[in-house]
């Protein structure tokens, strides 16, 4: 006789899925049952054991420590980077702010007003033409300088003298809060002249150029500085902040004296950590998970060898893993009849979009994977083709899901609070329809008995995010 049980180890040891399609005489089968066996043996690499995350926990503190300690920060592959915010707010901040938010798909500027109990928000979001992704880091930031001006001649704002809050989330090593040295760039970006430039220098020497600047550039920050903060605004038990979009990285509240390099305010007890966990592994401490699809995607991209928790996690890849793994099990005659379609066949064409898509379907229902198949070609495919594909999506994001928790895991137990929250943005934990159930349940697995914690959706962590940064600085830099 098979018990919920059964089902349950049979599967991963974690199975989520709640959808119980049959249940009779005390037999239970859920729907990974009615999944090929080839299919779910095929995706064994993909599943990661409570084992193996413990590994990757111990691993993770052992390059975090390596990042916060003076010898061997430089060698580190775990940056630790310290943000110099030592300040959450207090909810009290108050007055109109700029803020620019550059690091993933779009590029906005925002304009925030902060009053009682209340925020105002006006932004608009402009593109980034690949040709200046990819281009001179003085075209870049004429670019950006041209929209700033444009958008606070739009506001009305353009003669006040308003404090910028510049979320710049590529790793940087700051020097303060006002100087950050962009260590390398990633997410598609690959701008020359900018690595190991003062990022704020550069964008300042593109508003002179204009000659019409009237901004108070006054704190650089990461999006999860940001996305801290604007959790951090609510509720003060904020901690930790994470983000998980187009790419995957964490800051967390670490006390000053473990801050070996630490040069700030030592009478504030904490600073804000921008860990740039998105590179742990690129010393080969992931090696022994990474599947034959994450070394594919990561010889393919334009960082090879770097950010590979980024790549096994974020929205960049996602989409993309689950393509390969379509294409080499239709090749293998285990999809679609092995009938490969021309777009199946091309690179980026599965988004990650798509994922959530297929995982949102209701149980017996394939309406939004049979959209997804038309895009890509694929309208022959069975229901059979369908629970396969569902399945294989679902292994890649629950592994996605499972890593983040072991990082947040790492630093809850790691920071040794009692209670813990967890500001967490970007599109994948938004918009997926499990992410957030999938890491709550893990995490709880993960952190030490005594700890109570909770995730919260951040609210444009970008971008209210580097207001207050913005606000509580005071411009006194
Ligand atoms: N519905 C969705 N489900 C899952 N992923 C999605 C969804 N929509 C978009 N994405 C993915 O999310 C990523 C974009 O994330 P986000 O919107 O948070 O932007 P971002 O600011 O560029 O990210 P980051 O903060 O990492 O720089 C893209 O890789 C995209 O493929």
């Amino acid at each position: 006789m098979r018990t919920k049980v059964d089902i349950i180890d049979q599967i991963d040891g974690t199975c989520y899925c709640d959808a119980i399609i049959h249940e009779k005489d005390d037999e239970y089968y859920c729907r990974h049952d009615y999944v090929s066996s080839s299919i779910r043996e095929a995706c064994q690499d993909m599943v990661l054991s409570d084992e193996q995350l413990k590994v990757i926990r111990e691993r993770l503190l052992r390059s975090i420590n390596e990042g916060l300690s003076k010898e061997t920060h430089a060698s580190a592959t775990v940056k630790c980077f310290i943000t110099y915010v030592q300040d959450l707010p207090s909810g009290k901040e108050r007055g109109k702010f700029l803020a620019l938010d550059l690091g993933g798909t779009n590029f906005r500027i925002l304009l925030i007003t902060l009053g009682e109990n209340h925020f105002d928000m006006k932004s608009k979001i402009y593109a980034i033409p690949q040709s200046i992704m990819t281009g001179s880091g003085v075209e870049l930031f004429d670019h950006i300088a041209e929209c700033l001006l444009n958008f606070i001649k739009d506001q009305g704002v353009y003669k006040q003298q308003l404090p910028l809050g510049f979320t710049f989330s590529f790793p940087c090593q700051q020097l303060g809060l006002t100087k950050g040295l962009l260590s390398q760039w990633t997410k598609g970006f690959n701008c020359s002249g900018v690595v190991g430039q003062d990022v704020v220098k550069l964008l300042k020497e593109a508003l002179q150029r204009r000659g019409d600047s009237t901004v108070d550039l006054c704190a650089i920050l990461n999006d999860t500085t940001g996305t801290l903060m604007s959790c951090a605004w609510k509720n003060p038990n904020t901690r930790i902040g994470i983000i998980v979009g187009t790419g995957c990285n964490a800051c967390y509240i670490e006390k000053v004296e473990n801050v070996e390099l630490f040069d700030g305010d030592f009478s504030k007890p904490y600073v804000i950590i921008n860990t740039e966990w998105g590179n742990f592994g690129a010393d080969g401490s992931l090696d022994d998970i990474l599947t034959e699809y994450d070394r594919e995607i990561d010889r393919n991209s334009l960082n090879p060898g770097k950010q590979i928790f980024e790549k096994i996690i974020s929205g960049m890849y996602m989409g993309e893993i689950v393509r390969l793994m379509l294409v080499k099990f239709t090749k293998q005659k285990l999809l679609f009849n092995g009938q490969v379609s021309e777009q199946l066949n091309t690179k980026g064409s599965f988004l990650t979009k798509y994922v959530s898509d297929i995982e949102n379907d209701e149980k017996d229902n394939f309406t939004k994977c049979r959209e997804v198949f038309h895009e890509l070609g694929l309208s022959h495919a069975s229901d059979q083709d369908c629970m396969n594909v569902r399945y294989i999506c679902e292994i890649v994001s629950r592994r996605a899901a499972h890593l983040v928790s072991a990082g947040a895991a790492t630093l809850i137990n790691k920071m040794d609070f009692n209670s813990v929250t967890i500001g967490v943005d970007g599109s994948v934990y938004r918009f997926h329809p499990n992410f957030h159930d999938l890491m709550v349940g893990k995490i709880t697995q993960m952190v030490k008995s005594n700890v109570k914690f909770d995730i919260m959706l951040s609210e444009d962590g970008s971008g209210r995010g580097a207001a207050l940064v913005a606000a509580v600085a005071s411009c006194s830099v």
